[in-house]
């Protein structure tokens, strides 16, 4: 089971490159951190690897399935093994912090459950979304409404509504961009932990390089829309860090 691309290329419609021959495979149960400069194409690389932009240029294969080459019902079948936690997560203002939560559970439901669930959750999924709140220390919001809550809070409850959600991979773009040093070490060990538990794999960009090193075993570098480096995170030294940041130093983050 693994996730690969092959000299993935992407350009937008606007004529702006984000992506150059992008190689590389995703197995299952690997923790991935992507970290690089503003505009090196973090983003752009995790809405390939979620199946929510298609190459320019190039090849996605999921389990050795290119997803571009499915009909509409089978494509959707491949992203429910994927849940794409995005910078601004969609969270509806108005709904409460417990559906937000429960809400990662609906691509592995039916309709009709999930409906109804949304509306009259079981308390077994109440105590489980409280149980995910309660980890990233957030538990005290489960009833308020998502836009009652600060920014932080909020990345708290997306990234509790990406533990819910029971896909093989977890795409997660700056889960920690509005915590604080120790706020962010707890969700990010939380996060881990929960994937591991569960046989998750995980790709997460991080722009805390050294949480980055000291928490995720492969660390991909890329600037300018290339590979720079993709090494076991003990391999990555400073050197690398600051070819990598050359010119944006002060993006570097503890
Ligand atoms: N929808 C879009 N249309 C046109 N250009 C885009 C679009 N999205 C991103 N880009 C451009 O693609 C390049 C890569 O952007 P991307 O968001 O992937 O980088 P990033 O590493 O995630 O940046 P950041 O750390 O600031 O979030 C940038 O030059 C950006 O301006």
């Amino acid at each position: 089971m693994s996730l690969r691309l092959g000299q993935v290329g992407v350009t937008y419609n606007d004529g702006t490159p984000a992506l150059d021959d992008i190689c590389l495979t995703i197995d299952r149960q690997e923790q991935v951190a992507l970290i690089g400069p503003s505009g090196s194409g973090k983003s752009s690389l995790l809405r390939i690897m979620s199946m929510a932009l298609a190459p320019s240029t190039g090849s996605v294969a999921l389990d050795e399935q290119d997803p571009w080459q499915q009909k509409t019902a089978r494509l959707q079948r491949m992203r429910g093994k994927i849940h794409l936690c995005p910078q601004s997560a969609p969270l509806p203002a108005r709904q409460r912090v417990a559906l937000a939560v429960l809400s990662g559970l609906l691509p592995t439901r039916s309709l009709a459950f999930a409906l109804r669930s949304l509306m009259f959750p079981a308390r077994a999924d109440v105590e489980l979304a409280h149980g995910f709140l309660s980890s990233l220390d957030v538990e005290q919001h489960l009833w308020r409404p998502v836009e009652t809550l600060s920014g932080g809070q909020k990345q708290r409850v997306a990234i509790a509504r990406a533990m819910a959600c029971e896909a093989e991979y977890l795409f997660v773009d700056e889960p920690l961009s509005a915590l604080d040093p120790s706020s962010s070490e707890l969700c990010l060990s939380t996060l881990l932990n929960h994937v591991t538990q569960n046989s998750q794999s995980i790709v997460c960009s991080l722009h805390q390089v050294e949480l980055a090193r000291s928490h995720l075993s492969r660390i991909i570098g890329l600037r300018q829309g290339r590979v720079l480096f993709d090494l076991p995170a003990e391999d990555v030294d400073e050197p690398m860090i600051e070819s990598l940041y050359r010119g944006y130093e002060s993006e570097l983050r503890d």
